[in-house]
């Protein structure tokens, strides 16, 4: 896949993805090659259970009690659909560049935040953020990541920068889950500041872990091997209070120790409430916070006066409590209530180019995609993983096009019908 980025007349630069579909053709025709996997999304969800191992491959496709929010996410975007217009000229270089918080991001994507990228495949977090960065989108680092975060951005991060032909590397952003210990927490911060983290996403729906059956049944818990733990196995102030409280220990002397030290400090976090978000505000100190995981327009009025930057309308891919809205369905709401005051970002439950155009028609300002790009890196590492972006965004590319739609701006809902055919997703396809 070609990582150029040439600009053409229109000031769009022809973006790495626009290509896709050609090359996968030509490489077809030309070449006898096929993709290195699948390019129908359900059937990326079916190669990864052959690739994956079955702990790993559960880990990611699970959801929690009996998946019937997770379920649901699907069923909301079936329900909306697209009216495509026609003959208003053309519609190509598409523009899928967007405004965040001030800057100017290349697409509406961003790769969510998932935790222990190594347990699905080797490359880990390297592999899913230097296909991020062949792709220009945004690599969002969660705290239970199993590289330390230093590592995954210098494994990125372009070593030339006076090099013309190098594309700069796309933004970084940092995902909290917050420590009960504030002096903890201020180093997390102060390291994703320092590695260039350009805004705070605080994850506010997982402060214990759900009731997933399928990682129950087969005792699949990560932390429980030390993985998931990098970022705070490797940083100064969790280490100097650990060795304090267990003897001169380190975690790599007592993982098992260490393990539940951290794990108490991250996922302890359902005593924080709304004033305690300042203290954040201070150690943060600098750019964007993004509150991810609000359902209700009560929590999203909240953080519109709590003054915050943004928020992420999202159910964790149905992970967290099972039997909640999907997220689909309180977009709008939320968007009606507190869109001109903060931006809203929506994840859960995309898996095509239309999917993406649904929820920006209906008001976000970006997406995070989480499950399929996981599934391109368990099946084929970080090349798996960018097959699978690029995949998406070409999508989303010519889904726009085909719909007559020439920039993510132009978006609106007159582009959608709500239907309800009733029952299960299969008798509303
Ligand atoms: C395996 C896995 C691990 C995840 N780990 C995190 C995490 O560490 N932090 C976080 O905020 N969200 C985490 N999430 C939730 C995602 O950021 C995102 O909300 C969700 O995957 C979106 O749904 P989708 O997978 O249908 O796109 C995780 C999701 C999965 C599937
Ligand atoms: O599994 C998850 O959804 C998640 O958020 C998480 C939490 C801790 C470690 C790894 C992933």
């Amino acid at each position: 896949m070609s990582g150029s980025d040439e600009k053409n007349e229109e000031g769009q630069g022809r973006q790495p993805y626009s290509q896709y579909q050609l090359e996968l053709y030509m490489g077809a025709i030309l070449g006898g090659r096929k993709p290195i996997t699948t390019t129908d999304p359900n059937k990326l969800e079916q190669e990864a259970r052959k690739s994956m191992s079955p702990e790993g491959f559960n880990y990611v496709f699970g959801g929690a009690g009996e998946q019937a929010t997770m379920e649901a996410n699907r069923l909301a975007f079936r329900q909306w659909k697209l009216i495509p217009r026609f003959l208003r000229g053309s519609t190509a270089p598409r523009d899928l560049s967007i405004k965040l918080f001030g800057q100017t991001y290349n697409t509406p994507l961003l790769m969510a935040p998932i935790g222990v990228q190594a347990a699905y495949h080797p490359s880990g977090e390297k592999g899913v953020a230097s296909a991020c960065a062949a792709l220009n989108v945004p690599y969002i680092y969660s705290t239970a990541s199993s590289m330390v975060l230093e590592d995954v951005v210098a494994s990125t991060t372009t070593t030339t920068p006076t090099s013309s032909s190098a594309p700069p590397s796309p933004p970084k952003w940092f995902q909290l889950y917050w420590p009960l210990d504030d002096e903890i927490t201020a180093s997390l911060l102060g390291r994703a500041r320092a590695a260039g983290c350009t805004a705070l996403v605080v994850t506010l729906d997982t402060f214990t872990m759900a009731w997933r059956p399928l990682d129950l049944d087969a005792g699949f818990l990560p932390f429980a091997k030390g993985e998931g733990n990098a970022l705070g196995f490797s940083d100064p102030v969790f280490r100097h209070k650990f060795a304090e409280k267990f003897d001169g220990d380190t975690p790599e002397t007592n993982v098992m120790a260490a393990s539940l030290f951290w794990t108490g400090e991250v996922f302890s976090g359902q005593g924080h409430t709304w004033e305690d978000l300042a203290t954040l505000r201070r150690l943060w100190g600098h750019g964007p916070i993004v509150l991810k995981g609000v359902l209700s327009v009560e929590d999203a009025l909240l953080a519109a006066e709590h003054r915050f930057d943004g928020i992420v309308v999202s159910n964790h891919g149905g992970r967290q409590l099972d039997g909640v809205l999907p997220s689909l369905e309180m977009l709008p709401e939320i968007v009606d209530a507190v869109g001109h005051r903060l931006t809203v970002i929506f994840d859960s439950g995309i898996r095509t180019g239309a999917d993406i155009l649904k929820a920006l028609s209906l008001g976000a300002k970006a997406v995070f995609v989480g499950r399929p790009i996981i599934y391109g890196l368990g099946i084929a590492g970080a090349e798996g993983a960018q097959h699978v972006l690029a995949g998406l965004l070409a999508d989303l590319d010519q889904s726009m096009g085909l719909a007559g739609v020439k920039a993510v701006e132009a978006l609106n809902r007159s582009m959608l019908r709500r239907i309800n055919y009733g029952g299960d997703i299969k008798s509303s396809l």
